[in-house]
Parts: structure tokens; sequence; C-alpha cells
């Protein structure tokens, strides 16, 4: 049966530790497997990262780039390189290839997502694999995504991938990296969100030398994608081949079981596809009345609002200790919040003048995290 596959492949499988030179021999794997996958009729995304790294090879720089500009410089540079290699490669095995750059601004406005899904939808059509990589060079820091696992886990979300694998320079996931930690203990299967946050995974803050999120990135990107209902699967890039046995079944890597019943196409794109701009803390009535009873949240339960916002934005709305429990879009400005935290819903006519809506946040509108 017809499969949809995202594939992405981090700084440190695309290049050589010691050099930063380019693993041409993984590349040339990793090209072959994709087109085995576009034969045996699967649909493939390969979501690609390694501008800056490559970018940084070609320019003799030894380390990643800190300051903003240079490393956007360095990326346009790397990005080209990248390009030219995987066209090389696929187009030998004579398949075609397209250059996909996102911003996280793609995905905040509902029509450019929806676009984004119709332009992927049709690279699939036609039989093409989308490389994929965030647009570095012109992405401003408030709207960025960050790291690759991220926006893997969101494309894979957007087009309802059947399976994400995040490739990576580990084998699989560990109850604490195991660079540092020598006893780590191998995770294989993680089957649902409750037990990942169970096992208290250890991944320190950073990645590798040339990878810019680590292990933790890698985590938070399962979570959206099995919300999605995408299964993922964390295994070792320098053996792309392993792509194709873990689809036949072999237990490789360390493998994060899809939610059953996904969270709805509207509700992923209000949790991850937009940017929150502003905080909502809870009284517990309020935090029980919409993680337990399913209901909207209303200003009696608003104990104090962070942030400026117009109505319409997303919001986290946070316990006590300001942890996210959900997120959602309001229906009053901060500033009009300001006013009627707290109140019964009755008295927003009295408090404003005029009643926009009878909830804050609708249930419609609101999505647990
Ligand atoms: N709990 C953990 N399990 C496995 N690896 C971990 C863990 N915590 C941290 N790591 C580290 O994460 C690194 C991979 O992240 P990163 O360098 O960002 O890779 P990539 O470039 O593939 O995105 C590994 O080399 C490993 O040292
Ligand atoms: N967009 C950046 C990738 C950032 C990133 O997440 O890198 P990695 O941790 O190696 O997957 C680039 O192409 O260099």
């Amino acid at each position: 049966m017809t499969k949809t596959i995202v594939v992405k492949i981090g700084t440190s499988s695309l290049t050589q530790p010691e050099t930063s030179q380019l693993a041409l021999s993984t590349i040339a794997t990793l090209a072959e497997t994709l087109c085995n996958l576009r034969q045996q009729g699967h649909r493939v995304i390969l979501v690609s990262s390694g501008a800056v790294g490559v970018g940084c090879a070609r320019l003799g720089l030894k380390e990643r780039p800190n300051a903003i500009a240079l490393k956007q410089a360095v990326a346009a540079v790397g990005q080209g390189r990248l390009m030219r290699i995987y066209d090389d490669l696929f187009s030998t095995l004579d398949q075609p290839i397209a250059q996909v750059l996102l911003t996280r601004s793609d995905l905040v406005e509902r029509s450019r997502y929806l676009n984004a899904y119709n332009t992927f939808h049709e690279l699939l059509a036609l039989g093409v694999i989308p490389v994929v990589n965030e647009n570095d060079t012109v992405v401003v820091d408030e709207l960025n995504f960050g790291d690759n696992d991220t926006l893997s886990a969101l494309v894979a979300s957007l087009v309802e991938a059947d399976w994400l694998f995040i490739l990576t320079d580990v084998d699989k996931l560990y109850s604490a990296d195991p660079r540092s930690v020598p006893d780590a203990q191998p995770i294989s299967l993680v089957a649902n969100l409750q037990e990942l946050t169970e096992l208290q995974v250890k991944t320190g803050s950073k990645g590798s030398q040339w990878g810019t999120g680590g292990m933790a990135t890698k985590i938070s990107a399962a979570r959206i994608a099995v919300a999605a209902g995408v299964r993922t699967v964390i295994t070792q890039g320098r053996f792309p081949r392993n792509i194709e046995k873990i689809i036949q079944g072999e237990p490789l890597g360390t493998h994060f079981q899809p939610q059953p019943e996904p969270t709805s196409a509207r509700k992923r794109w209000i949790a991850y596809g937009l940017v929150p701009t502003g905080k909502l803390y809870l009284d517990t009535g309020a935090i029980a009345a919409i993680s337990e009873a399913g209901k909207s949240l209303l200003p009696a339960g608003i104990k104090s609002v962070i942030g400026e916002f117009e109505a319409q934005e997303a919001v986290q709305l946070c316990d006590n200790q300001g942890t996210e429990i959900a997120r959602g879009l309001v229906n009053y400005s901060s500033e009009e919040l300001q006013k009627i935290r707290g109140c019964h819903s009755r008295e927003i006519f009295t408090i404003l003048g005029y009643v926009s809506a009878e909830t804050v946040v609708h249930r419609d509108n609101l999505v647990l995290t």
C-alpha cells in the first residue's frame, strides 16, 4: 500500500565529523534508498539540514557561526551546494526532486499553510521528491523553526504522513546522552506520550558540533508527529538502508507509536503552526474544565494575562507554575482580557460595553498540548 514517508537527515549524518566535508557515501545510499521507496509506490519527502555545515566547509570556517548575518550568508552558500549534490545523485537515478524552502511564517497564516499543503500534494502527485529545508537566508529570529527536527514533524503533520524517520548520528534514543553517560539505557519503543513523559529522558542542552537541537528537539518533534498520527522513528543516518528494513518490520531505532485518534488538522495548525503571542494563567477550576471536561475557557478562570495580543491570535494557557497545558485562539485582545479576567461572562457587557463572545477561547479553537 502507498505510504507517505518523511525522512529528516541532520548535519551530523551528512558531514564527516572530523573534517565537516560531505559524507558522500551516506548521501548516495540515502538517494538510492529514497528512490527504492519511490519505485515501491511510496510518496517521499526529504527534510535535509546541512546548509550551514556545508557552507562552512565550502568557506573554510571551522565552527558554526553564531552571528545571524554570517550564518544566513553561509547558509546561502551551503544550500546551493547541497542541492547541486542531491540533484546530481537523484538525476543519475532518474528521480526528479524539488527544493522547498520554508519559514515559520509560511505555516502561521492559514492561507499560506493551505498553500504549502497544496504544493506538497502536487509535487508528490507528480512523483517528485521534495527536498525541504528552513529558508535560513531570510528567516527572522522570532519566526524560525529553530531546528529541522521540528520542521520535519510539521511537514509530516501537514501532509499527514504515515512515517517520519529522523536520521541522526546515534542508533536510537537512550535514557541519557550515550556520549557522556556510558551506561545509558537504549529505548526501543515509546508507546504513547504519557510514557515519554514518564521515561524522563535526559538530553543535555545541545547536539553535536554541527547539529543544532540535539536529542531534545527530536523528542519534541516526535511529540508533534505522533499527535498527528505519524509513526516516528529515530535511527542512525549512516545506514539509510535501515529505513526500508524498518518499514518491513525490523526492530531498529526508537519507535514512537502514533496516537490512535490524531488531533484534527485545524487544531494541529493552532497548536504547532501558529506562534503564541501571549500567556493566560488559569485557576485550577478552569484547568480542570478545559483539560478534563473538554469545556471552553471563560473569563472567570483567568488569573493573569501576560503579553500583548489581538483577538484571534494564539496564546498559551498555563497553570500556576507557567507550564503550558493548552493553546488556543482568543476571542478578546490582551487589553480587553486585563479588564474582564476573573469576571463572570454576564459581566462582560457592563465592563466592555459590548460582548464579542461568551468564551475567551472556544473549545473548537482550543488544543491540549
Ligand atoms: N538521550 C539521548 N539519547 C541519544 N542521544 C542523545 C541523548 N541526549 C543527547 N544526545 C545527543 O544528540 C546528538 C544528536 O543530535 P544532533 O547533533 O542535533 O544531531 P543531528 O545533526 O542529526 O540533528 C547525539 O550525537 C547525542 O550525543
Ligand atoms: N537549516 C539548518 C539546519 C538546522 C538543523 O536543525 O540542523 P540539524 O540539527 O543538523 O538537523 C541548515 O540547513 O544548516
